[in-house]
């Protein structure tokens, strides 16, 4: 019953975890590595060592870590703490206007697990973790967006699930998102309540633009958007019939595209694409706020002058017809098979014989890392998937189109699933 109390086999057992460590540490000074090899090889370790204590302190310890964390990043205590040097318990809840009790309390949860420090008694301090946060809006946005918003719903799924049955969730008017605001099934997407609730979509939005640096897509040249004879198929080696008259036609349409993220990065990383050729499209409330920002913006996000902003519903007709390039990039995960089908269709539909349609999407492998599958819990609080190469092959066909090529992503990266009008 008692696991690892064999304290001679478990010695045996983590000797060649400890070398996996050792060369994965050793691969970062040849710059051959990464740091996710590093930090699955010290967690396969801890994984390995763990006996029915360590496991009971691991569920007890964590639990507790999040929920300060919550209350941190709620009453905004990562900014109090200086960038450098400490701040005394009592300096700290004088800012926050909280007892300085329960300050301490806290506080001393956070350093113990490692978020925070101490360098003398009732002293807090950062840690380069708790730095991270403090140092970055965008980044402490898509924390709250993560231990904030997301946990309470992802913390009610079993409610949930006692209430609608243990079954994939498929509709988006009736999901766990849903069940946790006490919303009406059969009404309003969860992207529907996002956008009556400014707070909440300026946390998403900026999640996003912190999480597109994570979630890059390294491998992709998107210099065939301004080759005047090249389509995406031809560099495959496909033999499309592309021809070539690319004159005053739209280059690029982002469908679903946020804040104009990834349209900025392709800018960036294809100079010869005029942003006057790229449309940036979503739902009116986002568009709003993406003019807004282009309008103030200076240095890079300036880049987006010129891109033509749209507002669209993409459940329905889509308004740009023949452009060379159509990009999705992380929205069909946020819908079911049978919606993305839908989705799907429509830009289909507006696709000319030589269009590409990029869907930029996580492909699962069974070697994914956990956060793949952890954004696929995710996604299923709003009914949505993440999906294998099988599964994307599977509506792209029912929406009539033919996937291509794969250029896959390492890591947490999203892979561009490039897909052409099935004849
Ligand atoms: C998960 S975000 C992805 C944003 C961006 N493409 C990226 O990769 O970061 C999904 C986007 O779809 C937009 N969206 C949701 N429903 C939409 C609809 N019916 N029509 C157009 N855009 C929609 C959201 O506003 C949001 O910007």
């Amino acid at each position: 019953m008692i696991q690892n109390n064999d304290m001679e086999q478990l010695s045996k057992d983590l000797a060649p975890l400890c070398d996996n460590l050792t060369n994965a540490v050793s691969a970062l000074s040849s710059n051959h590595g990464s740091r996710a090899s590093v930090i699955s090889a010290a967690q396969a370790i801890i994984h390995a060592a763990q006996g029915p204590q360590d496991l009971y302190v691991h569920f007890v310890v964590n639990k507790c870590e999040i929920i300060v964390m919550r209350l941190f990043l709620k009453w905004e205590v990562f900014q109090e703490i200086p960038p450098q040097g400490s701040i005394s318990f009592t300096d700290l809840a004088a800012k926050i206007d909280a007892e300085v009790g329960l300050v301490a309390r806290l506080s001393r949860m956070l350093i113990a697990s490692g978020m925070l420090s101490s360098p003398g008694p009732d002293r807090v301090a950062h840690t380069h973790r708790s730095r991270m946060i403090a140092e970055d809006p965008l980044f402490r946005s898509t924390a709250k967006l993560i231990l904030y918003e997301d946990f309470p719903q992802a913390a009610g799924t079993p409610e949930y699930f006692a209430s609608r049955g243990r079954r994939e969730p498929t509709d988006r008017t009736d999901t766990a998102f849903h069940f946790r605001r006490g919303e009406q099934p059969g009404r309003r997407s969860a992207f529907d309540l996002i956008n009556e609730d400014p707070a909440l979509l300026k946390i998403i939005m900026e999640a996003m633009v912190r999480t597109q640096d994570f979630l890059a897509s390294p491998g992709y040249d998107f210099s065939w958007l301004v080759s005047p004879t090249s389509t995406s198929s031809e560099k495959a080696g496909d033999g499309d019939d592309g021809d070539g008259g690319d004159e005053g036609r739209t280059l690029l349409v982002d469908v679903g595209g946020g804040a104009g993220h990834t349209i900025r990065e392709i800018l960036q990383r294809t100079p010869e694409l005029a942003a006057e050729r790229c449309v940036l499209q979503d739902t009116r409330e986002v568009i709003e706020r993406a003019k807004r920002q282009v309008a103030e913006a200076e240095g890079p996000a300036a880049l987006l002058r010129g891109v033509r902003m749209m507002e669209v519903d993409f459940h329905a007709e889509q308004p740009v017809k023949g452009a060379k390039a159509y990009l999705i990039r992380r929205c069909l995960h946020n819908y079911s098979d049978g919606e993305s089908v839908g989705i799907l269709r429509q830009i289909r539909e507006a696709m000319a014989s030589d269009s590409t349609l990029l869907v930029m999407e996580m492909v699962l492998l069974p070697e994914s890392p956990p956060f793949c599958y952890a954004m696929d819990m995710a996604m299923m609080g709003i009914a949505g998937k993440e999906r294998t190469l099988e599964d994307w092959r599977a509506i792209a066909a029912e929406a009539g189109l033919r996937i291509n090529r794969v250029v896959p992503a390492p890591g947490i990266g999203v892979s561009v699933i490039e897909c052409v009008k099935e004849a």
